[in-house]
């Protein structure tokens, strides 16, 4: 994708529809989006490849605006099954495959596909998680992972502020969480609070949440190189936290199965593009 005066295009292949999966397969290495979770693509994407003329499918690639700029291999394979290489403005794609193309989904079971930059992992999309098994100094404490930090957060706005010391790199005794960010999850859920006895203030908590997560994300962009170089890489694109709530997250969201449009609050994907974008 690049900026070509003020509008933005995209890299086309057209191909016959049965070359279509062919096609896609040639170029999913380039390709850093992944339709939802991986298992469906949109229904917006099937409008594209059954065009009313039925002659040809198209394919949209958002990482490259030049055919010649694919690696060889690629390029022969595409252009094997006969396919025309073209450039569209965004403008003239269906919303549904704009946003769908355009949109790194990720979580922390978001499984491994080609890094958008060099050097970067196939595990990239988990690392954007805030499960991400990584270390981070917030407050002067340590913690195994930004959602350590977060349930931390959160018990001191219970009536057991004390537990968040269970949350902390190195906690023992009866508290301590361990170094799973599942588990810490799980610690900061419901039923552990019934089962701790500790009861959660949800209005403080509903007030200070997003400040503890933007403070937890702040210090992983200052602290975790990798972390940093992931987001940076996905310049260009939104960030997605994907959450099977879908349209009732609050800091995530999923992609629509029939529009293909974002839905849910996205809080998560929306700090990580405000960091990354310095906005
Ligand atoms: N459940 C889940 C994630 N959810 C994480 O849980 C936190 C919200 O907790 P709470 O407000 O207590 O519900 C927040 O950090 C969100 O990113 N993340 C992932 O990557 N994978 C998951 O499976």
């Amino acid at each position: 994708m690049t900026e070509r005066g003020s509008a933005r295009v995209a890299l086309t292949l057209e191909v016959t529809p049965e070359h279509t999966a062919a096609a896609q397969a040639a170029l999913a290495p380039f390709a850093i989006h992944d339709y939802g979770g991986g298992k469906r693509l949109p229904k917006a994407w099937s409008r594209v490849r059954a065009r009313p003329d039925g002659a040809r499918g198209l394919l949209v690639h958002p990482r490259v605006d030049d055919p010649s700029a694919l690696p060889e291999a690629t390029r022969a394979a595409c252009e094997a099954l006969g396919g025309r290489w073209g450039q569209r403005e965004l403008g003239e794609l269906d919303p549904a495959v704009r946003v769908a193309l355009f949109t790194v989904v990720f979580f922390s079971k978001s499984r491994d596909v080609p890094a958008p930059a060099p050097g970067l992992p196939p595990s990239w999309r988990r690392v954007l998680s805030n499960f991400h098994p990584a270390p981070v100094r917030v407050d002067g404490h340590d913690y195994a992972s930004v959602e350590h930090c977060f349930q931390a957060a959160k018990a001191s706005c219970s009536d057991r502020p004390e537990l968040a010391r269970g949350f902390r790199l190195g906690a023992t005794g009866p508290s301590a969480v361990g170094s799973d960010p599942a588990a810490a999850k799980r610690a900061g859920g419901r039923g552990a609070y019934a089962k701790a006895g500790a009861s959660l203030d949800v209005e403080a908590w509903a007030k200070a949440r997003e400040g503890a997560m933007e403070r937890a994300l702040a210090a992983r962009w200052q602290q975790q190189p990798l972390f940093r170089a992931v987001l940076e890489a996905t310049a260009g694109f939104a960030l997605l936290h994907f959450e099977r709530s879908g349209a009732r997250s609050f800091w995530g969201g999923s992609l629509h199965r029939d529009t293909g449009q974002a839905q849910g609050e996205n809080r998560l994907g929306r700090m990580l593009m405000a960091l990354r974008d310095g906005a």
